[in-house]
């Protein structure tokens, strides 16, 4: 690791960074800030944990040290939790320079947010959504002048996943000025190489960290093998022993769906464990406020989906838990890197049931590790079985009688008005492609049928014709 001065930083940022233990650089720091301050476009790819958004920050406090104005940094990043804790660190960075920050995400005051944007901040720490909500509806702030557009989980932001950001991207990247400096960071950036080396303009300085594997050598993977019905009992034994054995553990345990962590949150508070939920149907406070307590350590247990899985940085994570096993390698990478963070070692828990052993392959594939089973006294699961599944029912039992699905389907809707579109003639729209999905389906289902039956058939005159020949060979 190497030393910040000689990397060309100032002493006041060296002298601030030692005040937070930051004392030697880290490859992607040491490798990327000398191009940044060159004035080079930047990609940096490295694992997770490994100081990647100081990578950037540092370099964009320098040069606006040297040249202070509002608006000079935009960072875009795909979650409003992750915007917060990057506005973080320009804030304590910066501190000597006064430096003005300001956050501008979903769910949050839109017109306290104008009226920042129209003070000129130094840095904008936004997710996409919103910031591209504000170009289209104010003309208070310029970002005409901005010197660096900083894309941090670049990759998500470009993929066309559930959140599509593509649209508002491109509103955003409309207002920018096209001579600028543009910094792209993620510990998965090689997968969308392409389409990241379109958005920065000027021949980009590319790093990756030279490793074979993709996650890091601190974490201990493992892998349980359950059938569904017995994956909660599992559950609820883990965390029984992490909690026996650690007072000063938290955990943080991953689910596909917003109501089935919901559902977890509620049966775990059953079994007496302190958790709490973090997921996209809650109110935007109530996810920075059980962010908050969980970070405290005031609730160990964090049940979140994947919302939660990028970027967030809580050192007292010693655990991750994949209630389910996620599908892409992409997606196990990152969650399973919110613990072992910063050289610190922690476990991850994945659990496998029999319909996922191929995702397993695949992740074991793309991180180049082999996950170990993890050793279970069966005997104690199947002791709790029956009493964690009636927990389970009468938890969903409850949930049902709450508003929980209409509620996602009350927001489903404003999303779509959002989008510009009609939620009525877009549930038209999938039922009809469903209609012609299953259609297809049907079809190739009757082809493959109707080959397989002529192979058959062939088969059985070719075994006939074979008869025929050696009762004719046996009476000659
Ligand atoms: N040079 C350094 N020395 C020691 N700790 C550091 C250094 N740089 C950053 N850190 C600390 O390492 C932790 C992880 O950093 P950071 O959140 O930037 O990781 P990351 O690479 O962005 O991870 P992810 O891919 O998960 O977003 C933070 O707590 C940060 O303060």
């Amino acid at each position: 690791m190497g030393d910040f001065s000689s990397l060309g930083l100032s002493d006041w940022l060296v002298k601030q960074c030692k005040q937070l233990g930051i004392n030697k650089a880290t490859p992607v720091q040491e490798n990327c800030m000398p191009a940044i301050l060159e004035g080079r476009d930047c990609m940096g790819c490295a694992k997770t944990g490994s100081g990647k958004t100081a990578a950037f920050v540092l370099p964009v406090l320098q040069k606006l040290s040297e040249d202070p104005y509002g608006i000079f940094c935009l960072v875009l990043t795909p979650t409003r939790e992750l915007a917060y804790q990057i506005a973080e660190q320009f804030r304590v960075l910066g501190k000597p320079l006064g430096l003005r920050e300001c956050i501008i995400v979903g769910g949050m005051d839109m017109v306290a947010q104008a009226l920042d944007l129209s003070n000129q901040p130094h840095v904008v720490v936004a997710t996409p959504g919103r910031l591209a909500d504000h170009i289209r509806s104010s003309n208070t702030f310029s970002m005409k002048k901005i010197k660096f557009l900083i894309l941090d989980e670049a990759d998500r932001l470009l993929e066309q996943g559930c959140t599509d950001f593509t649209k508002d991207l491109e509103v955003i990247l409309g207002v920018l000025p096209a001579k600028r400096q543009t910094l792209l960071f993620s510990a998965t950036l090689t997968d969308t190489l392409q389409e990241l080396k379109n958005i920065a303009l000027n021949k980009p300085y590319f790093w990756e960290s030279k490793s074979e594997t993709r996650t890091v050598e601190e974490l201990d993977q493992r892998y349980i093998l359950t059938p569904e019905k017995v994956k909660d009992a599992y559950l609820v034994h883990l965390i029984q022993t992490f909690t026996d054995e650690h007072d000063d553990w938290s955990i943080i345990i991953f689910t596909n769906t917003c109501k089935n962590c919901q559902i977890l949150t509620m049966m775990l508070r059953e079994f007496h464990f302190p958790t709490i939920s973090l997921h996209s149907m809650m109110k935007q406070k109530q996810r920075f406020a059980n962010l908050a307590k969980f970070k405290a350590s005031v609730y160990k247990i964090l049940i979140a989906t994947d919302v939660a899985s990028r970027g967030l940085d809580i050192p007292t994570v010693q655990v991750v838990i994949n209630h389910n096993t996620p599908g892409l390698p992409k997606l196990y990478i990152h969650r399973v890197g919110r613990t072992a963070r910063a050289g610190r070692n922690g476990v991850s828990i994945t659990l496998v049931t029999q319909y996922d052993i191929h995702l397993v392959h695949s992740i074991e594939g793309q991180t180049q590790t082999k996950l170990k089973e993890y050793p279970v006294e069966e005997k104690e699961v199947h002791k709790i079985l029956t009493q964690v599944n009636v927990t389970r029912r009468k938890c969903e039992i409850k949930l049902e009688s709450t508003d929980f699905d209409e509620k996602k389907e009350i927001n489903k809707r404003k999303q779509l008005i959002l989008e510009g579109k009609d939620p009525d003639l877009e549930a038209k729209r999938k039922a009809e492609l469903e209609k012609i999905r299953k259609e297809k389906k049907r079809f190739k289902l009757k082809i493959q049928e109707s080959i397989q039956k002529q192979k058959h058939s062939q088969q059985k005159s070719q075994a006939k014709r074979q008869q025929k020949k050696k009762a004719a060979e046996a009476t000659v």
